[in-house]
């Protein structure tokens, strides 16, 4: 059951991000409910459905999606990729931090702000986990160490393009655009992602129970993937903090801060953060960003903006936004906050 702890508020909740704020400033004082599990509340697409033959169910699994899109933000994707891949790619992670030396996995420290690869650990009060990233698309960076980790991950996102090809063009079409409109404008076929592959606990003792601090992350949408459940809350519209638990077979799917500033904010990107159990859950996740392509540039489309809705965001290149408060392309972090116009 969940149990009301009292009222939402950028205070008590020791907020720092103005995107978080402004978010929450959204939301008229509502109670806030501790994480619990609301997973029935999180609503499943199945992916096969959206290309039914049959008119009438593609209709409704269009019109299921769009809801879901709408008045949620995120949902679990099934029969989009095998499991078998996901699991693949999985256990290629779990060999990557389990079978190679901490010092080979050092040799991805940040060198400078056009790595491909990178690697990093922290351990501090705000922030305890372990992760790669690399850029996934359109060039694919990955460790050549272990064996096969490389391809497992490949083939999870050789797999998974085609996925968020397809969910882009059902997008645009519950959106009211022709199919191909979202992967026009953000420039698909260069689209940049990065995938940032996590272990929490670190491979040491964390220093607090905050896995990744509340963040919202940049793109069209992000795929996630995890060999267990446990960490993962995400913020609702009414301001739940809702425990993100996977069904087996399922990808869960955020909806991207550039989602939010092409339709001047009709579908948002939620807050996640990931919080540690004790330290006693040993998880590993993959969270890929897909992203327009890096020169794409991105603004409220026209059909979304009149009198009664104004520009709610400044338009800038993908890199612009990636580069906006001095990090770099594969850092990937949110900027939403300084593109929101203030009205
Ligand atoms: O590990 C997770 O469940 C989420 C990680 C995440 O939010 C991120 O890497 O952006
Ligand atoms: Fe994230």
């Amino acid at each position: 059951m969940a149990t009301t702890v009292g009222v939402l508020s950028k205070k008590s909740y020791g907020l720092k991000d103005e995107a978080i704020s402004h978010s929450l400033d959204s939301m008229n004082s509502v109670d806030f409910v501790s994480a619990t599990d609301h997973h029935d509340e999180i609503p499943t697409v199945d992916y096969s459905l959206l290309f039914s033959d049959d008119h009438v169910e593609r209709a409704n699994a269009l019109e299921h999606l769009g809801k879901a899109c709408q008045e949620f933000g995120f949902f679990y994707l099934v029969n989009g990729v095998a499991e078998s891949v996901v699991e693949g790619a999985l256990k290629g992670i779990s060999d990557f931090f389990h079978l190679t030396k901490q010092e080979e996995r050092s040799e991805y420290l940040k060198k400078s702000s056009k790595d491909r690869i990178r690697w990093g650990l922290r351990s501090h009060a705000g922030e305890n986990r372990e992760f790669l990233k690399v850029v996934a698309h359109p060039q694919y960076h990955c460790p050549s160490k272990p064996a096969d980790f490389r391809d497992a991950i490949g083939e999870y996102y050789k797999r998974f393009h085609e996925v968020e090809l397809g969910l882009a063009k059902a997008i645009s079409k519950i959106l009211g655009y022709e199919e191909t409109y979202i992967e026009k404008e953000f420039k698909l076929e260069a689209g940049f992602d990065v995938s940032a592959m996590n272990l929490y606990p670190p491979s040491f003792h964390s220093k607090g129970s905050i896995g990744v601090p509340d963040h919202t992350d940049p793109g069209l949408f992000v795929s996630l993937i995890q060999d267990v459940n446990g960490g993962l809350q995400v913020l609702s519209h009414n301001g739940k903090w809702i425990s993100v638990n996977i069904p087996r077979n399922a990808i869960f799917i955020n909806l991207g801060d550039h989602l939010e500033i092409l339709t001047n904010g009709k579908y948002k990107s939620h807050i996640h953060q990931v919080i540690l159990d004790n330290n006693e859950v040993r998880r590993i996740s993959m969270a890929t960003l897909h992203g327009p392509s890096l020169d794409a540039f991105v603004a409220p489309a026209p059909e979304f903006v009149d009198e009664s809705h104004p520009p709610a965001y400044r338009g800038v290149t993908y890199k612009e936004s990636l580069e906006l408060n001095g990090y770099d392309e594969i850092d990937v972090q949110s900027s939403i906050a300084q593109l929101r116009i203030s009205i």
